[in-house]
């Protein structure tokens, strides 16, 4: 069914580091009217869609969307007002043309996102549907995600000298979303009582994880393990696993890997997973290795590909191009789902079914600057990927996320619940 948009506008708000960024609100002629908040990375792929920063240091640093809010208000405006659209594809793809660039660095990715988020919302308001039923795409069976709840913050995500940015618990035994968020925030719980007892600090960084002041990957996973088992859960697969995201490109300097002090070349570093999943119950290791090093990850993958899900983060960017040509070359087997990192709805949704033909798994994502936006949530169970990270059970903007879910799963007792999107 076709709609007309009647109203496009932005403004700037904050998010969750008290940086800018636009809330965009879009209505149609039917009276839907709805608003989505635009995230932002911190440790950002090369290749990513380009978020629109001003540069005017008497603004927030220099950090202000005044000119991605104008850019929504003006010619974005202009553009999808007092027309008819078929659908979020239509609407999308004019969205695209008027950029008119790769990367969408013209009018900025990030108020193309916000546009077409609040869009999406508008859309499927106007078709009477939930946002997760809508985007549903034919043929696919929703389901709810596992969560995967990042609990031990480092890398540039916080102010400690941890190399590896994300440690993730994944509650992969639970039986349901709700018994899942409950093992995430007992687990949150243990460590904090844990990290006391060990005198650590338990200051958090930028996703709600603690930011203990230790710098060996091995000493997180050893606090995970006995937070899981302190929470009463077991680690391991009928229980609560652990997730991994290095964010390797950020630690990858002039061909080598600087992890604790130490300079590993790839297979030195793939040497290393290969003793922590001997010592761990590790399921997930995203960014492994370098976004530019892709002889690396052909070896990452043929090496671990059969034991360990391999995410491509900031090396695939949610790019159905490069998701395929990874395919191709064997490289990874999952890739990570982040909308801004794209730039609109229906190409992230193109990502995730460029993944699952090819039987590559999927991981929605949040980003670490965050608004109390939800749309993640509904995006992993409509596209029944069978997986969600959002950072720590804590913080206002994380919190929404999970307890969306749990809205979701409470209304919904039909919905399956768990990891299996590859075979879904
Ligand atoms: O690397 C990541 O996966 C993300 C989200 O956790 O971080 P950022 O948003 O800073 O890119
Ligand atoms: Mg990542």
């Amino acid at each position: 069914m076709a709609h007309e948009i009647t109203e496009v506008r932005a403004m700037e708000i904050l998010d969750s580091r008290g940086r800018p960024t636009l809330e965009v609100t879009v209505g149609l002629r039917d009276g839907s009217i709805d608003v989505a908040g635009v995230p932002s990375g911190a440790s950002t792929g090369r290749r990513e869609a380009v978020e629109r920063r001003d540069g005017d240091p008497a603004r927030y640093d220099g950090q202000g969307v005044q000119g991605a809010v104008e850019a929504v208000n003006g010619e974005i405006a202009d553009l999808l007002r007092g027309r008819t659209w078929t659908g979020l594809p239509n609407v999308d793809t004019a969205l695209i043309d008027l950029d008119g660039t790769a990367n969408k660095s013209r009018l900025g990715a990030n108020a193309i996102v916000g546009v077409s988020m609040a869009c999406a919302r508008a859309l499927a308001a106007a078709s009477g549907r939930e946002l997760w039923r809508w985007l549903t795409p034919a043929g696919v069976q929703p389901r709810l995600p596992v969560p995967s709840f990042n609990v031990i913050n480092g890398g540039v995500h916080a102010p400690n000298p941890l190399d590896f940015q994300e440690f993730m618990i994944t509650p992969i035994g639970a039986p349901s979303m709700a018994e899942a968020v409950r093992a995430g925030a007992q687990v949150y719980a243990a460590l904090r009582r844990l990290l006391h007892s060990l005198h650590e600090v338990t200051g958090l960084g930028d996703e709600g994880g603690f930011a203990p002041q230790i710098r060996e990957p091995e000493d997180a996973l050893r606090f995970l393990v006995t937070a899981i088992e302190n929470g009463g859960y077991r680690a391991g697969a009928d229980g609560v696993m652990i997730a991994l995201d290095p964010a390797a490109s950020e630690f990858h300097h002039d061909g080598r890997y600087r992890v604790a002090g130490a300079h590993l070349s790839s297979s030195e570093l793939i040497d290393r997973y290969t003793e922590m999943l001997a010592f761990f119950p590790i399921w997930s290791i995203e960014d492994g290795l370098a976004e530019d090093d892709w002889d690396g990850w052909a070896y990452l993958t043929a090496r671990l590909g059969d034991q360990v899900q391999l995410v491509g983060d900031d090396i695939f960017v949610t790019n159905t191009a490069i998701i395929a040509d990874a395919i191709d070359q064997r490289i990874g087997n999952a890739a990570l789902i982040k909308v801004n990192q794209i730039g609109t709805v229906t190409e992230a949704l193109h990502a995730i079914d460029t993944c699952r033909q090819a039987g590559y798994a999927q991981m929605v994502s949040h980003r670490s600057g965050e608004t109390t936006d939800t749309f993640i949530a509904d995006l992993a169970v409509g596209s029944g990927c069978g997986q969600l990270k959002t950072g720590a059970p804590a913080r206002g903007e994380r919190i929404a996320k999970y307890n969306r879910l749990l809205r979701i799963a409470a209304e919904h007792p039909e919905l399956a619940y768990g990891p299996c999107s590859v075979e879904a």
